[in-house]
């Protein structure tokens, strides 16, 4: 879609739901996020527009980030601005991209950044104009592929298994926290509340 990266997660899928549900959709999120960063594969994100929460987390996921030069287009977890918390694996792996003191400044306030600040925190890897997005995350594919993928593979791993193998081992705990979260009066009020804010901004 033009403009937009990712909206991050579907809220409809976090509002008015049964617990079940909740459960179910939560334990699809932790899948994308284990395939996703666990992969042994080059993964180069192509940041076409905007990319909030949920869209963030799949940027982050992958191994290099490469963001259209607009300052319109803005990245980050905003959880908190919704009401909600980023889970500690979300955490995890913004601390494991841009370290533990600006992750906590984003996490705490919310904060989306324009593609140029995005940059300077480390967010992103690379501004491109817009029309050269998908170009340059080819030419960096090309890049990364000429690494040797064995010693590649392994150093992925050895940075990133101590966070994956944390929610591997949390996962059924992570999902009952979320239901009961996500379940409260007070969070599905929150949510309203920003989805009416949404619509009203048209
Ligand atoms: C100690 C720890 C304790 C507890 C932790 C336990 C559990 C954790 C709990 C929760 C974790 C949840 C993690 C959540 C992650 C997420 O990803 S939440 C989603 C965040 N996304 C957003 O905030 C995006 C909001 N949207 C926008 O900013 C804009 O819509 C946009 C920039 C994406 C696009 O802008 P426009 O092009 O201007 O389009 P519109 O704004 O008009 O939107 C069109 C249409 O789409 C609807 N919509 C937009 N985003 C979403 C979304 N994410 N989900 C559902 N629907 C969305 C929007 O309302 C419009 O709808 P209509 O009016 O056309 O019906």
């Amino acid at each position: 879609v033009s403009k937009i990266f990712s909206a991050g997660l579907d809220i409809t899928e976090m509002s008015g739901k049964s617990n079940e549900h909740y459960a179910a959709f939560w334990r699809a999120v932790q899948e994308m996020w284990l395939k996703l960063y666990g992969s042994n594969m080059v993964t180069i994100a192509a940041i076409n527009g905007s990319s909030p929460a949920g869209g963030c987390l799949m940027a982050l996921c992958c191994d290099y980030r490469i963001m259209a030069d607009n300052p319109k287009f803005a990245i980050g977890l905003n959880e908190t601005q919704l009401g909600i918390v980023a889970p500690f694996w979300f955490k995890d792996t913004m601390i494991n991209t841009i370290g533990n003191r600006a992750t906590e400044l984003s996490l705490q306030l919310g904060q989306m950044y324009p593609a140029p600040e995005a940059l300077k925190f480390g967010l992103v890897d690379k501004l491109v104009p817009e029309d050269k997005v998908q170009s340059a995350a080819a030419a960096a594919m090309s890049q990364w592929l000429s690494v040797p993928d064995h010693a590649r593979q392994l150093t992925k791993s050895m940075m990133r298994k101590p966070a994956i193998d944390r929610l591997v081992k949390q996962r059924e705990a992570d999902i009952n926290n979320f239901v009961s979260f996500i379940s409260k009066d007070s969070i599905q009020k929150s949510l309203q509340i920003y989805m009416d804010r949404l619509k009203q901004k048209k």
